[in-house]
């Protein structure tokens, strides 16, 4: 056995569920390395792999048709080098396009959000139509994530820097009892090192390009010119004076900084009103414009299973705290407090001091993220944007920003006082 492989397997890293010999599983092979030494080692599990290369973009465009049969290519010689029991491509677009692309992606931006559609494609097309196709064949699909997966839970990945739960969070629990992320526990480091030990075709190759389009475009705004073409610019008003200082495109985030010409102040996105097509400005970073106490959020449907769990063994107390979030990829996770409520209350938060949630808590469609402390800061993400959640290394979902959080007056005791208690939950690790 080679050397890496060996080392990691001795120290009994590899703690996935070993399968019977001669049990059969989907690999999803994009070309890249991450997924090649994925089914190497369910090979080495001695399971029958087949592997699929998926086929989810494509406008005609030269360019982006030459990445795709450069990654088709080196997917297709993994599959060979390995000797896969089978490698089929599968033609994915127009499910990208109608379930990812136009409603997620070209919607969210008409709307005035910001929208991610990585979050969407893992929901949607990788964990969505790509495991009901990998289903008709074996009942389980891997990937080359780096996340780990145990009895319907996601963990983070051993490697920190690597870490992808953040993509994933979205994805349906009764999906998660299907997957296997076989590098949960390598670092990708190893993975690099082992593939060129092990002589594949791609082991020097970058990270792949992946399934998603922008990248590939050059900038958002000139895809978005593209299929938006109608959109006109937006006015850009100072909140604080009510002054019409320009006109500007309508793709700027909150919290970004305005670019207008021959004025004393950088200016920055506070605010967006898609309806009258404005964007509300204000001068200085500090302006307190810009500040929020956190997040309103339309919850995934890990956080509705996480929350099922412990109604089991909890109080309807509305408050949950000792949780962290991260509002992007790699951001370091930082700690907040989550407030369950319902869609009237969200309406009018007041200051939330409300601590016991009348509803069933399977009622639940808003969760608000709340950043502990008494003041409230900038913001650290946008509408359309995903916040996911964790406790310890337990991903708990999270789920699309639908609105700041600007409403608390003075920060109530329950968000000053209980910041760093912890929930009593006992997290089991993977
Ligand atoms: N076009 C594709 N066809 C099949 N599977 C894909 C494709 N793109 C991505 N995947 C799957 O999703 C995983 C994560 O994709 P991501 O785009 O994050 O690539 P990555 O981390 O660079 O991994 P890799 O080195 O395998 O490309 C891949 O490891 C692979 O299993």
């Amino acid at each position: 056995m080679h050397r890496i492989a060996r080392k990691i397997l001795q120290e009994r890293l590899v703690h996935q569920q070993l399968h019977s010999k001669g049990s059969e599983i989907t690999v999803a092979l994009s070309g890249g390395v991450d997924s090649a030494i994925s089914a190497w080692l369910l090979k080495q599990e001695g399971l029958r792999v087949r592997g699929v290369f998926l086929r989810s973009w494509g406008t005609g465009d030269e360019k982006e048709d030459c990445a795709y049969r450069d990654d088709r290519l080196a997917a297709q010689q993994v599959a060979g080098y390995l000797k896969l029991d089978d490698f089929q491509e599968i033609d994915l677009r127009p499910e990208y396009w109608n379930e990812v692309f136009m409603p997620h992606f070209v919607e969210g931006y008409r709307n005035g959000l910001t929208p991610n559609p990585d979050l969407a494609c893992n929901r949607y097309i990788k964990f969505g139509v790509l495991l009901r196709h990998a289903a008709r064949q074996t009942n389980l699909l891997a990937t080359g994530h780096y996340a780990r997966c145990q009895n319907g839970q996601l963990f983070r990945a051993f490697d920190r820097d690597k870490d992808q739960t953040y993509f994933l969070a979205s994805v349906a629990p009764d999906a998660l009892t299907r997957l296997r992320f076989p590098l949960g526990h390598w670092t990708k480091k190893d993975v690099r090192a082992l593939a060129r030990e092990l002589g594949l075709p791609n082991a020097n190759r970058a990270s792949s390009r992946g399934i998603c389009f922008v990248g590939r475009r050059g900038s958002i705004t000139s895809l978005l010119d593209e299929f938006l073409p109608t959109s006109a610019a937006w006015r850009a008003i100072d909140v604080d004076t009510g002054r019409l200082l320009g006109f500007v495109s309508p793709y700027l985030t909150l919290g970004q900084r305005v670019r207008l010409g021959g004025l004393p102040h950088a200016f920055y996105v506070c605010d967006k009103d898609p309806q009258s097509g404005v964007l509300y400005v204000c001068a200085g970073r500090s302006n307190p414009a810009l500040f929020c106490w956190g997040y309103e959020v339309e919850p995934f449907d890990l956080w509705r299973a996480w929350i099922d769990r412990e109604q089991a063994r909890s109080t309807s107390d509305c408050i949950r705290r000792g949780l962290h979030f991260q509002a992007w990829y790699r951001q370091t996770p930082s700690p907040c407090i989550v407030r369950l409520c319902n869609q009237a209350e969200s309406a009018s938060p007041g200051d939330a001091a409300q601590t016991h949630l009348e509803a069933n808590l399977q009622s639940i469609q808003l969760i608000q993220v709340i950043v502990p402390g008494s003041k409230p800061s900038a913001p650290v993400t946008a509408p359309g944007q995903a916040v996911v959640l964790y406790h310890n290394d337990l991903c708990i979902g999270g789920g699309t920003v639908r609105r700041l959080i600007r409403e608390l007056e003075n920060a109530p005791p329950w968000l000053t006082n209980c910041a760093a208690r912890s929930t009593s939950l006992v997290v089991k690790d993977a």
